[in-house]
């Protein structure tokens, strides 16, 4: 693998006296997707936050570049072009669509990040942004609200992206549009972390896989190369395999 654009080194995470993580080592290089999979509560939400400096850690355990960023402050981590498409999208309700780009775009102004991608550019990959731009988000599909989330990430010219469960709760039709956007995110150099509850998914839309259990990473390999067995074992502990 060539140099890590992003990595974490035995990362550890707590919620008050709650471990929620022990000392994950991960790394995803540019224009790499990796997924990132495991049961309810193995701590794929927890990874993210603890990157994105919502939840205290040190300053080596994650590393943007081989520079040591851990517990930078999230603004200032989306400054040094990491952007999160979060659980639940937290859209701006009461705003139009193209309003809630418009602050992402005033966002990365704000913070001088410059990059490909521009309002027109994002209507391309998503044209519903552009039909839709007048409408308030809250009468958008989940789907299309997905959509805003992760045009607003986008707007942030990140050269990593984390994707907490995007296709949670999605029709299948609308989850492989959303995933047929990937290749173009990937083209622009960005790399893209994909937090999957979707095995099947998460493995055919990555190139590398993580599977975490319990806050600790019991598998790693390529997306092509590991068996369903070896992500059985990893998913659930002992020697369940998956069917
Ligand atoms: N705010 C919090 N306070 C205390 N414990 C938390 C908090 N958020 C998560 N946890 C705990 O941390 C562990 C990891 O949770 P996390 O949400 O990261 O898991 P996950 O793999 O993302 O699962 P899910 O798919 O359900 O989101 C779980 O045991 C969870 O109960």
């Amino acid at each position: 693998m060539t140099d890590p654009v992003l990595s974490t080194h035995a990362l550890v995470a707590r919620y008050g006296d709650f471990q929620a993580l022990y000392g994950v080592d991960f790394q995803i290089a540019e224009a790499e997707a990796v997924a990132l999979i495991g049961a309810n509560g193995a701590g794929k939400s927890t990874f993210l936050r603890a990157i994105m400096g919502l939840l205290p850690v040190a300053p080596d355990m994650v590393r943007l570049a081989g520079q040591p960023i851990g517990g930078t402050p999230t603004d200032r981590m989306v400054q040094k072009g990491i952007a999160i498409v979060p659980e639940g999208r937290r859209l701006f309700t009461g705003m139009s669509v193209e309003d809630n780009l418009r602050v992402a775009v005033d966002q990365a102004e704000r913070l001088g990040r410059k990059g490909g991608w521009s309002l027109a550019r994002l209507q391309q990959l998503f044209p519903i942004l552009r039909d839709k731009a007048r409408t308030p988000v809250q009468s958008l599909s989940g789907g299309q609200q997905q959509m805003v989330s992760i045009g607003r990430a986008l707007l942030c010219q990140p050269r990593v992206l984390l994707c907490d469960e995007i296709s949670l709760g999605l029709a299948p039709k609308v989850i492989r549009e959303i995933y047929a956007a990937l290749p173009e995110i990937r083209a622009q150099g960005t790399s893209v972390v994909l937090v999957e509850q979707d095995v099947g998914l998460a493995q055919s839309a990555s190139d590398r896989l993580y599977c975490m259990l319990e806050g600790r990473v019991t598998l790693t390999g390529a997306s092509g190369a590991v068996t369903r067995e070896d992500i059985g074992r990893a998913y659930f502990g002992g020697s369940h395999a998956m069917v």
